[in-house]
């Protein structure tokens, strides 16, 4: 498979394009327009092509109401009225060779896509597990529905092992969510979108409601899944310093249009777009050893200090 050139529309420097050059597409987005039918319509995204490599963190920044979520809605197939893809394609490019046209997959094929091969993080995920289910149960669902040849005993040994990969004791697969911190809860919704081993996850705001140490915490052990699992992520904040540490690449989003996609290096040294030197510097600071705190995992903040 072929990496696609990433179509012309947003600014990009060419250090971008020698760094997707030879770089694996797992996600096509080729023109996406999404409007919400209501009175007078909003067109949320306007045009977005984007083209998401295997492996990558890709961080999606740009202030409230830009249209984050109802791109990563529609790279799912998760949008409901009112919302509707106005016109455009996304193609998953399986690791197993094949394309799928996302856009027309219906029934048994979207459900088994939407977790089997892209799965989500929901913004402010860590309130939806099920209050009155335990983990064990709300992990094993994911495993019923989908790998219905799993055993009950093969279901426990793996919900055990994903809370053990996010950094969660196995000892709490009998926990309920109210007796998890809110690091702890979010740890769990990040293991069940593990659960199939997906190509591709898209993760909307997940650390926004917590509080810096856990949230360092949590990108660190996202970025160390990635390393071993080698899945996409698609990293959705409005915390543009943020992405700057994690991601590969970032792509301002501004009124439902992507207006720089650049590597993080160069957004960082020498962004081209004044909306996304505005975002810059709307946080306080930049400087300091925030990044190297969060790349190097040298400091331990261990997953036992979010205990609730
Ligand atoms: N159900 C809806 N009906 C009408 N308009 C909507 C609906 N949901 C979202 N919108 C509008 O679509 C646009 C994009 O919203 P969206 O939630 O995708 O933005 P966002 O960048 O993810 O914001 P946030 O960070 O606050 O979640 C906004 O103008 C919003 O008001």
């Amino acid at each position: 498979m072929t990496a696609t050139a990433t179509p012309t529309g947003p600014l990009s420097s060419p250090t971008h394009a020698t760094h997707v050059a030879h770089l694996e597409p797992v996600l096509t987005a080729r023109h996406v327009s999404i409007e919400y039918e209501v009175d007078p319509p909003v067109r949320a995204v306007d045009d977005v092509s984007l083209t998401l490599h295997r492996g990558e963190i890709l961080g999606l920044a740009g202030e409230s109401g830009c249209g984050k979520t109802t791109l990563a809605y529609g790279l799912n197939r998760l949008l409901k009225p009112p919302a509707i893809l106005r016109s455009g394609e996304v193609t998953f490019h399986d690791a197993n060779g094949s394309d799928t046209d996302v856009v027309s997959l219906t029934g048994d094929a979207l459900r088994a896509f939407r977790w089997d091969k892209v799965s989500m993080v929901f913004q402010g995920a860590m309130n939806s597990l099920n209050p009155v289910i335990s983990v064990r149960k709300q992990l094993g669902d994911v495993l019923t529905t989908h790998r219905p040849q799993m055993g009950r005993k093969e279901r426990d040994a793996r919900s055990a092992e994903l809370l053990e990969l996010v950094g969660v004791d196995p000892g709490r697969l009998d926990s309920f969510a109210h007796e998890l911190s809110g690091g702890m809860r979010q740890r769990v919704m990040i293991a069940m979108a593990m659960a199939l081993n997906p190509q591709v996850m898209i993760m909307d705001e997940p650390t926004t409601a917590l509080d810096v140490v856990v949230q360092r915490g949590i990108l660190r052990e996202i970025m160390r899944l990635r390393e071993r699992f080698n899945f996409a992520v698609v990293f959705i904040t409005h915390d543009l310093p943020l992405l700057l540490e994690i991601s590969d690449r970032i792509a301002v989003m501004r009124t439902g249009r992507i207006v720089e996609l650049d590597t993080s290096a160069s957004i960082y040294a020498r962004a081209q777009h004044p909306y996304t030197r505005q975002l810059l510097n709307s946080f306080p600071s930049l400087t300091g050893d925030r990044g190297s705190f969060v790349r190097t995992g040298v400091s331990q903040d261990a997953p036992d200090q979010e205990a609730s």
